[in-house]
């Protein structure tokens, strides 16, 4: 008997361009969706472009979170339940959408995804990722409803958190490279629409690499549609793998030994290249990863992402612990062979 099946859960709307923020009261309209919104947002979103949001809803409140983590979702559920929210409205980066898709999915309400600034690509996804004592959740959360990024705020923004969107695309290359070898090695499940898809997206933006630079509302464009696509191919997959491999291990670990030091899409895409030689080897496809990443003015060393050596080693060993996902880290490497990973690559 067929035994698949599976769910398919994308955005409705999806408004990208010049001034869309001012389609928001319209785009969520269409929606059919009732009740006040609950604003999760963080400091710099909120001050920049949290009263422009509030003018178009009606009677809004708004939460503000830190750190990505269970007490924030927590918060932001507390807050939603004590004014009855209608839908939550995610606003900001990574770490606001991501709690707010988490609550959304936990309250049982409907979710839009309002990004400021292009630098990860969980604008679309219907994935959480969340930090947990010494491990990283990837959990199943509210996918939005509908997608609205002005590409004029997103230019305004500062550039290094355009340059950390790129390398979180570019990291899809390791990524996909990682579950193609799970599915050899431990028979996990692949999809080829969601890896195909991943793969194409981090062609594309380097192919497109020269028209991104800084102040061009061009490249906020060619960024964001890339990050949409690549959300979509998590949609598709049913998980975080298209986009989501050792690299990004190394960078939760980062995330704990070294808080704050980088961003996540600047910490993958330095994780990109040194997995990307321990699948190819010398003369792979690492040296692409980092020529890309360097043409973008994206980091590629450990001190571009102000972490030291020991720092990195010991993100390098214990990437593998974080999480049940067989990647080329197998079930861990020596910190010898880290060194010379690393060493090779120019990252140390
Ligand atoms: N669920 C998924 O599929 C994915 C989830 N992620 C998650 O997303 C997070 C990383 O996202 P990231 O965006 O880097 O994290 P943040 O949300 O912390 O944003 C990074 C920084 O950008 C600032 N910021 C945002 N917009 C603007 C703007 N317009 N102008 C000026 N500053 C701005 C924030 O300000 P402030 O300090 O005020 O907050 C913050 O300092 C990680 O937790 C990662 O795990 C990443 C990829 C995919
Ligand atoms: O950052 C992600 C994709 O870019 C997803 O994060 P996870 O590694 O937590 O699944
Ligand atoms: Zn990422």
């Amino acid at each position: 008997m067929f035994d698949k099946s599976s769910w398919i859960r994308l955005p409705r709307n999806v408004l990208v361009g010049h001034g869309m923020l001012d389609d928001l009261g319209a785009a969520v309209d269409e929606l059919y969706l009732s009740g006040s919104p609950l604003i999760v947002t963080s400091p710099s979103p909120d001050q920049i472009v949290g009263e422009r949001v509030r003018r178009q809803l009606p009677n809004p409140e708004t939460v503000i979170v830190g750190e990505a983590g269970f007490d924030q979702v927590q918060k932001v559920i507390d807050a939603a339940r004590a004014m009855d929210a209608g839908y939550l409205v995610g606003l900001g980066g990574g770490k606001p959408i991501d709690t707010a898709k988490m609550a959304s999915d936990e309250l049982g309400v409907g979710f839009v995804s309002v990004p400021t600034a292009a630098s990860h690509d969980g604008i679309v996804s219907g994935r959480g990722s969340i930090p947990e004592g010494d491990t990283r959740h990837s959990v199943a959360a509210e996918p939005p409803l509908a997608v609205v990024a002005d590409t004029e705020v997103i230019a305004d923004a500062p550039w290094e958190l355009t340059t950390a969107g790129c390398a979180d695309i570019i990291s899809n290359y390791t990524a996909v490279a990682d579950w193609q070898l799970a599915r050899r090695l431990k028979g996990v499940e692949y999809s080829e629409y969601g890896g195909a898809l991943a793969r194409m997206t981090a062609e594309m933006l380097v192919d497109n690499a020269d028209l991104i630079r800084p102040g061009l509302e061009e490249s906020a464009w060619i960024v964001v549609k890339a990050l949409v696509s690549s959300g979509v191919a998590m949609s598709i997959a049913g998980s975080s793998r298209p986009a989501s491999g050792a690299e990004h291990l190394f960078s939760h670990q980062l995330d704990r030994i070294a808080p704050g030091r980088a961003l996540h899409g600047h910490q993958v895409g330095v994780g990109s290249i040194m997995t990307a030689y321990l699948h190819d080897g010398p003369d792979g496809m690492w040296q692409d990863i980092r020529a890309a990443l360097d043409s973008l003015d994206a980091p590629t060393t450990a001190a571009d992402l102000d972490v030291t050596e020991d720092e990195l080693l010991e993100a390098l060993t214990t990437a593998h612990e974080i999480r049940d996902r067989y990647t080329v880290l197998g079930d861990g490497i020596t910190e010898k062979a880290a060194r010379e990973m690393a060493e090779t690559t120019g990252v140390i």
